[in-house]
């Protein structure tokens, strides 16, 4: 299998400061990388590996663009976690090329870029621009953007996109603290990003088949269009598209896709499918929550921790930014709760109160801010013995899972869609959960504790 030897990360945009890899995908051979995933976010990357993990491939989550010489893990699906979602798209691009050609030197056969099944991004990226980069360095010429994820209720219908019964654009996500969705028409969003011409296939023709949907695929390439939105409305049709695409060199989507492709590599009989753990042995230590998300989702599930009685802290980033609060003071508000309650800290505030914190400290600075606060609390919650931790946001678990030095994550049990516990790989060990703003129901942080058990059973 061919190994990941030498890779240069650079951060700029595609061809600058890179050195591309060039090392062929070992297909066919026994074992070795299958798919290789490229995450824009934390959150999104452990959703991807849960799916692929309930489909039977062995995977493992790396964080960040591997260092030169490093060796990637052995597994079936590997999949590279960036930060690269609300970043400027060239850096963005350069990300998710040097991830790319890591994967792709490991062998792996398939790329898949996995973005938020509610399509988060701007009109100025980063999903077109990195999907185009992609296309390029794989040689991809059509590939297609399915986001849906239907258990988790976001599917597509006549290119729009639904979060349940409700449009996008009329959903919370309008009010997301740094990319508010306010379109659902998916092929002007993602045709407001790239130069290349997007598409549409109707449900209409994913359900005439894989046969039907390949012709399609050939006859929408022929066309001159690049890049495919595609209807998606069961699971049922992420296996029809997901075989569609079985040659496909990239395929861009949600976790959902990602059934479909592990489903090719099964049916081939080059991937033995392994069942998924129901449970998870964790690390001797204490509980607590963090929320940075302020997603509906969210925002309920505090509501119930606070119904539950869980002692509970709110920040407050005015006092963050002067000073009057800091992670100190935050870390010895819960080490000093009752050790069997998990405390929940929390920056996570509706909608009204988010623009008025955003109009005094700005929307990126804000954000910056509370990540950082949260990343410097749960670092000195692990070095006075902490060890569960369940962090409930994207961007958030991106920045906490880098204080604590993860590099690596092994794939535990489902706690809901979406969201599997995970064990890190490096030490100290720890148990943890990260919760993509707006998964998991009303009794997430009360319930998702069951699946642990003590590390001496
Ligand atoms: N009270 C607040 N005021 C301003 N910004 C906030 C506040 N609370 C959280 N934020 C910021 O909002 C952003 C939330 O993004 P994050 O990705 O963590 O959650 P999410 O988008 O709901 O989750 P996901 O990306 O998994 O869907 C973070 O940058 C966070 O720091
Ligand atoms: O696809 C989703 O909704 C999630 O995996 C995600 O990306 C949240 O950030």
């Amino acid at each position: 299998m061919a190994r990941a030897t030498f890779i240069r990360a650079g951060q700029g945009a595609m061809g600058a400061g890179r050195e591309r890899l060039a090392a062929a995908p070992d297909k066919g051979k026994d074992g070795g990388v299958r798919i290789g995933a490229v995450a824009d976010d934390i959150t999104g990357a452990t959703d991807l590996c849960l799916m692929l993990a309930r489909e039977g491939l062995r995977t493992v989550q790396v964080m960040g663009i591997p260092q030169p010489g490093t060796r990637l893990p052995d597994a079936d699906a590997v999949v590279i976690a960036l930060k690269s979602r609300s970043i400027p798209a060239s850096e963005a691009v350069g990300m998710s090329c040097s991830a790319a050609d890591a994967l792709r030197a490991a062998g792996a056969e398939q790329i898949l870029f996995k973005y938020c099944s509610t399509f988060d991004s701007t009109d100025q990226g980063n999903i077109g621009p990195v999907a185009a980069a992609l296309m390029d360095l794989t040689g991809c010429p059509l590939t297609i953007a399915c986001p849906a994820f239907p258990a988790a209720g976001r599917t597509t219908y006549k290119g729009h996109l639904f979060v349940g019964d409700t449009l996008l654009s009329d959903s919370p996500l309008k009010d997301h603290p740094l990319n508010p969705m306010r379109d659902s028409n998916l092929v002007r969003v993602l045709q407001r990003q790239t130069a290349l011409p997007i598409g549409l296939v109707q449900i209409a023709t994913i359900r005439r088949g894989v046969a039907a949907l390949r012709e399609e695929f050939a006859a929408r390439q022929a066309a001159g269009e690049r890049i495919l939105i595609v209807d998606t409305l069961s699971d049922d049709d992420l296996r029809t598209i997901g075989a569609a695409c079985e040659d496909m060199a990239l395929v861009t989507g949600g976790s959902g896709i990602g059934l479909g492709l592990a489903a090719n590599f099964i049916r081939s009989g080059k991937v033995r499918p392994q069942p998924i753990a129901r449970r998870m042995r964790a690390p001797t230590g204490r509980p607590v929550v963090l929320a940075g998300s302020c997603s509906a989702a969210t925002l309920g599930q505090i509501e119930a921790a606070r119904s539950a009685g869980l002692p509970l802290l709110a920040l407050d980033p005015e006092a963050l930014a002067e000073g009057r609060q800091t992670p100190a003071d935050i870390a010895a508000w819960a080490i000093a709760q009752p050790a069997d309650h998990p405390p929940v800290i929390y920056s996570s505030a509706a909608p009204d109160t988010l623009r008025t914190v955003q109009d005094r400290l700005g929307r990126h600075q804000a954000g910056s801010l509370i990540e950082a606060v949260l990343a410097e609390t749960a670092r000195r919650l692990r070095d006075a013995g902490f060890s569960r931790f369940l962090i409930a946001g994207g961007e958030t678990s991106g920045a906490v899972v880098a204080a604590l030095d993860v590099t690596m994550l092994h794939i535990g049990p489902e706690i809901a869609p979406g969201v599997p516990w995970t064990r890190s790989a490096t030490r100290p060990e720890l148990a943890l959960a990260l919760k993509s703003g707006n998964f998991g129901g009303p009794d997430f942080f009360l319930r998702a504790w069951d699946l642990l058990e003590p590390e001496d059973v």
